[in-house]
């Protein structure tokens, strides 16, 4: 039985740095090679990023792909990486249309190329706008091992690329992907990686990007299951990483077996019959631990803002920290993902805002370290007022507004980029000043509904304890009860249902797409359940104006769930 040295980059890219993203190609195949690897995978679309929307569509973008690959393979082969086969997605486009492409580099050219075949066109992924699917499916032999390349979506089908590889008689299917996180979707994956071994009869390697782009955090979860549905390596979430394992695969038949009739046609590329065996057997494959839910989330969210900051040029943020536990949870995750250096947080108080929360709000910066700031708004408010006659809501309004500009003002000033604070919750409900608290670059929370935020605060303090950490969230800024402090005594309760009542109806009706009836039938109170779905339909157009944030749900507000917002059905 031949062994092949396989290895999985499980990388970062960035979309659109095509150098940056080949240089990374480059060091990752290096250090594949210098493990003896024979063969290393990189992700879906490595070399362009992915998703790159309507990129696609600028045919100068493709032509840079293109050209990527060809110098990317001659460079490998001149710094002697050359005989080390690499498999790396790209963007391609030939007379048909563009393509979700493959490319296999060996000695210094592309020797062949796969393009996918079954385009997702659901959820956040448009792929049917962008790509013409393939039809053929490519089957290297390397080292006496045939092996079926595929990409991402082709293995979420059945009766596919998979069913093919399994008349094709391959010892092994890689399929390169570019898969975004969700909660509980690794147990997904690892069900269906398992399924499609059993299809091909033939081991399969998952390899997944790992790092965000935009609204989407790569979690990684690469790994590699025998056709038996055995689990042999998986790399952890949310970290790069270079997996190297020693494959025992069956012998390829000496002629290739002419595969009739399938759904698509197969076309076989030889590469090698025999490969040099390194002196040194590989390590033995590691399964890297499942970590709990809150574990996972706080990884997406840290690691979610950490790309966009960076991978926009920025280095630091600031955060108006209230005392509240909305903006506590954003200052925390903002500490893990750039350092307290990096992080500027701004008491704003307003003559409503109560001892407890300008404390909370110092009491955080402490245990922290981050760099903090008081600016009181009374006097700015105040001479506001004294030039224009407004009250009620315009008023409580005007203090978030005018927190805003200060936000805006020390983002121009210093440069960092602000970060905004709604949770999912209201998100939904509109329950936030337009222009003003919503104003902000980035919303870690977007995705994240207020039960969860509490959740997270407290399994993050447990954790630093564990750690033995101080704490950074105040204990009270968990336990009080929620307040926008826009006027005296004013409580979220006021306005909205309890959070537990009102996250189990949004739960319903934006994650599951239930309607009214539905929802009174699960047995929720049918008043309730009408305001909730008013206020949630009335407030499409503050969420079409919200900052992005990092999708951590099966159904995040954004690409997710696109609505009009000029719209008179309710259910
Ligand atoms: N269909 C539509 N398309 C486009 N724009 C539309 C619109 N309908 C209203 N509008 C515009 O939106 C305005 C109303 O929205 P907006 O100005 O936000 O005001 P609004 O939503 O009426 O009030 C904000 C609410 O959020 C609460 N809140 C909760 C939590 C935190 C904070 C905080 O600030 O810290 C605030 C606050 O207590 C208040 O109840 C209208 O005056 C109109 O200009
Ligand atoms: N006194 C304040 N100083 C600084 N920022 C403030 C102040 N009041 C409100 N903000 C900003 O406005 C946001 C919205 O307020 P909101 O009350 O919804 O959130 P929170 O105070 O963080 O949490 P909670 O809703 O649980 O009280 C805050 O997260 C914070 O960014
Ligand atoms: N890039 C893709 O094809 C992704 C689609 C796939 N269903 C996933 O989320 O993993």
């Amino acid at each position: 039985m031949p062994r092949l040295r396989l290895a999985l980059a499980q990388i970062d890219p960035t979309v659109g740095d095509l150098t940056g993203n080949s240089s990374l190609v480059h060091g990752w195949t290096s250090k594949a090679a210098g493990a003896g690897a024979h063969v290393v995978a990189f992700p879906e679309m490595m070399l362009t990023g992915y998703p790159v929307e309507d990129l696609v569509f600028r045919r100068s973008f493709v032509a840079a792909s293109k050209r990527a690959v060809d110098e990317l393979a001659a460079q490998l082969a001149s710094d002697g990486l050359g005989d080390t086969v690499v498999i790396v997605g790209y963007l391609d486009a030939d007379e048909v249309g563009p393509r979700n492409a493959l490319a296999v580099l060996h000695r210094g050219t592309q020797v062949a190329t796969y393009f996918k075949h079954h385009l997702p066109n659901y959820g956040v992924f448009d792929e049917d706008r962008y790509f013409e699917p393939g039809d053929t499916l490519t089957v290297i032999r390397v080292g006496g091992v045939d092996i079926a390349l595929t990409i991402c979506e082709d293995l979420w089908q059945e009766g596919g690329p998979f069913a093919v590889a399994a008349l094709a008689q391959v010892g092994l299917v890689v399929n390169i992907n570019g898969s975004p996180y969700e909660l509980n979707k690794d147990d997904t994956r690892l069900a269906l990686v398992a399924r499609r071994a059993a299809e091909a009869r033939s081991t399969v390697a998952y390899v997944n990007t790992v790092g965000a782009q935009d609204e989407l955090v790569f979690d990684g979860d690469s790994m590699v299951v025998r056709p038996d549905g055995s689990l042999i390596a998986r790399a952890q979430q949310f970290a790069e990483q270079l997996m190297v394992l020693d494959l025992d695969l069956p012998a390829a038949a000496p002629v290739p077996p002419v595969v009739a009739g399938a759904e698509l046609r197969v076309v076989n590329v030889l590469i090698s019959d025999s490969v040099v065996d390194s002196d040194q057997p590989a390590p033995a494959p590691e399964i890297a631990a499942r970590v709990t839910d809150e574990a996972e989330i706080w990884q997406a969210l840290v690691l979610g803002l950490r790309d966009y900051v960076r991978k926009n040029g920025f280095r630091g943020v600031a955060i108006a920290l209230s005392g509240g536990i909305d903006s506590a949870v954003v200052t925390a995750i903002a500490c893990d993902a750039l350092g307290p250096a990096n992080v500027v947080a701004v008491s704003l108080p307003s003559g409503h805002s109560s001892q407890h929360s300008k404390d909370d709000a110092e009491d955080m910066a402490r245990r922290t370290g981050l760099d903090y700031r008081v600016e009181p708004i009374q006097p700015m408010v105040d001479s506001f007022l004294a030039n224009m006659a407004l009250s009620g809501l315009a008023v409580e309004n005007l203090q978030a507004r005018v927190r805003g500009v200060i936000m805006m003002a020390i983002s121009n000033q210093e440069g960092p980029l602000v970060l905004t604070t709604g949770n999912k919750s209201e998100l939904a409900v509109g329950y936030s000043t337009l222009y003003g608290d919503s104003v902000g670059a980035f919303n870690p929370l977007k995705d994240v509904p207020k039960t969860l935020v509490w959740k997270l605060a407290r399994w993050r303090n447990e954790e630093a304890e564990r750690r033995g950490d101080v704490p950074p969230i105040p204990e009270r800024s968990i336990t009080k009860p929620p307040s926008a402090e826009l006027r005296p005594g004013q409580l979220d309760a006021d306005s909205l249902p309890d959070y537990e009542v009102l996250d189990a109806i949004l739960a319903g009706y934006v994650d599951g797409d239930l309607g009214r009836d539905d929802l009174v039938a699960a047995g929720h109170d049918p008043a309730v359940v009408d305001r909730t779905l008013r206020m949630v339909d009335l407030a499409e157009y503050k969420r079409r104006q919200s900052a992005p944030g990092t999708k951590i749900s099966i159904k995040a507000f954004g690409r997710d769930r696109r609505l009009p917002i000029t719209n008179r059905f309710s259910n």
